[in-house]
């Protein structure tokens, strides 16, 4: 494979993986020519990310690592941020974007393990096996039907029918459940599922609540104890989605009443930072509710098509500009760039800075090859090919770089 020169050698690009981003993304990134690797098992104190992230051009995460606007504040060569995970909640996006820095993410790698684990708890908890596999650990036995159900026939309800909520439901239909969605935005049914009137109306008619949107403002706290008490007697409510969208607090006292017949529970509002740390949680000690440490993504086979995907568009940026899929920046699909140098210019959305690029370009006697822009709100990303040598794409990248508004610029040979 020939490895591309980027603006500056590859060697020393420097790429800061963290909270063990499977091997799969540090041999994708090997073989793409990038061998400055820092590898972390785990997600690292601020302090710690603030210093090593400082030092990064790439920076890949899962869940855990916060990348608020303070720690972003000092990832001064940052140019790119890889979500090794569906959720980008724990990025301040807008931050990012300010700074010039696209985040990427896999939004459909594990989306399967999800829908896997919730048809399992599906089950489980409609046969009541939490409760009655922790009686038998203790020593108990009380062999009988009671509160045990099939869940054929019965109603599985799903917030949020995204990516993983439609592919819960396709499954679930597979099992005989009836399934019924809701969304806020207007989504083909699947199967037989039927969107429900609302989220009220879900809560009233379904056996199992699944719940599937991301983290948002109008996700926070969307399940409370009123949305507990509109659910039926004895349905059970399962949360594979984020600790904030369900009042913790609210479910543990549902569950006390006994209004709920059971919950399973992957996501919290605090979760531990590491492994071996204490988890805390008012739903800890109840036998009918399934508790697992934010583990619905977590398969080898998810884990592994992450590695390749995330690492496949961190390479595709770094060496090519493209920033298609990128959740937080205007995209741009870029073909090769053979026989050019290919200037990249990152800049606040104002009036005015295309004139200025294009007058820069006016005054070097250089061939355009090619000119690429896309802007947001916020962003404006303009990409220019040239017939020049090393020396005139440095001086013009240097001239762009004064442009009032510029965020980042960059060369790639
Ligand atoms: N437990 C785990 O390990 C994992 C958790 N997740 C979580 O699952 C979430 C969902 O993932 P995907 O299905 O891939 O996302 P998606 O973006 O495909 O689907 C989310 C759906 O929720 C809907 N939605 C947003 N706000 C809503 C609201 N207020 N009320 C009703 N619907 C609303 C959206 O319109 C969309 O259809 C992720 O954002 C992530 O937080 C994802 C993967 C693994
Ligand atoms: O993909 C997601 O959004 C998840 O919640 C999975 O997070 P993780 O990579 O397991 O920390």
């Amino acid at each position: 494979m020939s490895l591309k020169k980027t603006s500056f050698p590859k060697q020393d690009i420097r790429v800061l993986l963290l909270e063990g981003v499977s091997q799969t993304a540090v041999d994708a990134l090997r073989a793409a020519g990038y061998s400055q690797i820092e590898y972390h098992a785990k997600a690292l104190p601020e302090d710690e990310l603030k210093a090593r992230i400082a030092e990064a051009h790439i920076v890949g995460l899962r869940s855990r690592t916060q990348l608020t606007a303070e720690v972003l504040a000092e990832a001064k060569r940052l140019i790119a941020i890889g979500c090794f995970c569906i959720g980008t909640n724990q990025v301040d996006l807008d931050a990012a974007e300010l700074a010039g820095i696209p985040v990427f993410n896999a939004p459909y790698s594990n989306t399967r393990s999800v829908a896997e684990l919730v048809l399992a708890q599906t089950v489980m908890l409609m046969r009541g096996i939490p409760q009655k596999s922790a009686q038998c650990h203790r020593g108990g036995w009380s062999k009988a039907a009671t509160g045990s159900h099939e869940v054929r026939g019965k109603t599985l309800g799903i917030v949020g029918y995204g990516h993983i909520g439609t592919q819960v439901g396709v499954l679930a239909e597979g099992l005989g459940m009836q399934v019924i969605f809701h969304d806020i935005e207007t989504k083909l049914s699947l199967g037989n599922a039927r969107a429900a009137a609302g989220l009220d109306d879900l809560l009233s008619r379904a056996d199992v609540v699944t719940l599937h949107v991301p983290e948002t403002p109008s996700t926070q706290w969307m399940i409370g104890a009123q949305q507990l008490a509109r659910m039926k007697p004895g349905a059970h409510l399962i949360n594979a989605a984020r600790g904030t969208v369900v009042v913790i607090e609210a479910l543990a006292a549902a569950l006390e009443s006994g209004h709920l017949g059971g919950a399973a529970v992957d996501v919290f509002p605090v979760e531990p930072k590491a492994n071996g740390d204490v988890f805390e949680s008012p739903l800890r000690g109840r036998d009918n509710v399934i508790l697992t440490p934010h583990i619905g993504g977590s398969t080898l086979e998810a884990q592994d098509n992450i590695g390749v995907e995330v690492a496949a568009k961190l390479v595709r940026y770094s060496d090519n500009g493209s920033t298609l899929s990128a959740v937080n920046f205007p995209e741009v699909t870029l073909p090769e760039h053979e026989g050019s140098l290919r200037l990249l210019h990152i800049h606040r959305n104002v009036p005015g800075v295309l004139s200025r690029v294009n007058e820069i370009f006016s005054r070097h006697a250089v061939n355009i090859d090619g000119q690429f822009l896309r802007t947001d709100a916020n962003v404006g990303y303009v990409v220019i090919d040239v017939s020049a040598d090393e020396a005139q794409a440095a001086a013009i990248r240097d001239e762009l770089s004064a442009i009032e508004g510029t965020l980042r610029t960059r060369v790639l040979y």
